[in-house]
């Protein structure tokens, strides 16, 4: 069996920097045609001049002949002013711009104490559609951490809204129901994307048989219901949401340890992942809207016009890949079977 699409995005990517990028970037470029780049490198993209100097890394560490192309993101402080959102929306290469609350994930130190100190970009980005992109997480230690997107409903995003009813939003990677049911019922400015690793997997997974620590994301993986409700939200053929990999890159030994980090890295074969997930709901018709005109209607970016064919046939995901000098970097579902591939 074969499928074809129109050639995909990827709304939400990390391809880190250096060696790292040179290792991964290949493996996007080859399914994607564009991508939104995550700003939170060490240290991260908070002016246009650093997001214009990365893009060039990018465009330089791309394989020759490939057409990919990687759209800038900001990453939000307490101190980013109302001149570089302008600056950003001028320079044509960024198209978005990203909280991570302080303290919620990977790389997220710099990231944004109180969202009120952060008002005049806020209400430059309302005036001018600039997106915001969220890690919709609070950080307060005293919520459960399966709690944690839940609460930023209703403690960050819904206030927020209320403050700033026209900005327009993207809740990214979202792992819950009650975020597939905020979005879905909000204005058309609020729009969500969803990884293939919480379409396909619930929290079991982290634990399966002993602690796997490339199953280990943030936000962590929900129980049932609510991969169940993100299987729901993605295959329904609402324009609100969209493909996300979060494909986020770490080192083998930095995740098989004491405190490992999170992130699942699933860029290799994320669009078999995403037609795996809607295969197992019935709704291979749907991937195409989900995968390649959501995303960019929401950008306001033209569709890609390339087509791609994936076709079903079973594969082993490698146990590991080259990650730079010396390093490796553990895919998820390693050494497991791949039920699509991508045809060249
Ligand atoms: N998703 C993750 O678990 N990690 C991401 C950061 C993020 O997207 O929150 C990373 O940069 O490693
Ligand atoms: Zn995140
Ligand atoms: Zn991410």
């Amino acid at each position: 069996m074969q499928i074809t699409l129109t050639r995909p995005d990827d709304w939400h990517l990390h391809l880190r920097d250096g060696e790292a990028l040179k290792a991964v970037l290949p493996h996007s470029a080859r399914q994607f045609a564009r991508a939104i780049i995550m700003p939170n490198l060490k240290p991260p993209v908070t002016t246009v001049d650093a997001a214009a100097a990365y893009r060039q890394r990018i465009l330089a560490a791309l394989p020759s002949g490939s057409g990919f192309l990687p759209l800038m993101t900001l990453y939000l402080t307490d101190n980013t002013s109302a001149d570089e959102i302008r600056k950003a929306a001028d320079s044509g290469f960024v198209h978005a711009v990203k909280l991570y609350p302080a303290g919620a994930t990977t790389n997220s130190d710099a990231g944004v104490t109180d969202l009120a100190k952060c008002d005049a970009a806020l209400a430059e980005m309302e005036k001018i559609g600039m997106p915001l992109l969220m890690h919709g997480e609070v950080t307060d230690s005293a919520i459960d951490l399966f709690d944690r997107e839940k609460v930023f409903i209703e403690r960050v995003l819904q206030p927020l809204l209320r403050r700033r009813p026209g900005l327009r939003v993207v809740f990214e990677h979202i792992t819950t129901q009650e975020a597939a049911e905020f979005v879905e019922a909000a204005a058309d400015n609020v729009a969500a994307t969803i990884t293939a690793h919480h379409l396909l997997y619930n929290r079991n997974a982290i634990f399966l048989g002993g602690v796997r620590p490339h199953y280990y994301c943030l936000p962590v993986l929900k129980r049932e219901r609510h991969r169940a409700a993100l299987v729901k939200a993605a295959t329904s053929g609402s324009r609100k949401f969209f493909l996300g990999t979060d494909s986020a890159p770490h080192a083998r030994h930095t995740k098989e340890a004491a405190c490992g980090c999170a992130g699942c890295y699933t860029a290799l074969a994320a669009i078999a992942l995403y037609a795996e997930a809607f295969e197992a709901a019935g709704a291979l018709d749907r991937l195409e809207a989900f995968a390649s005109f959501n995303g960019p209607d929401f950008y306001r970016l033209p569709r890609n016009t390339e087509r791609i064919t994936l076709e079903r046939a079973e594969w082993q995901m490698p146990v590991e890949l080259a990650y730079g000098c010396e390093e490796k970097l553990v895919p998820l579902r390693a050494g497991e079977a791949v039920h699509w591939r991508l045809a060249e």
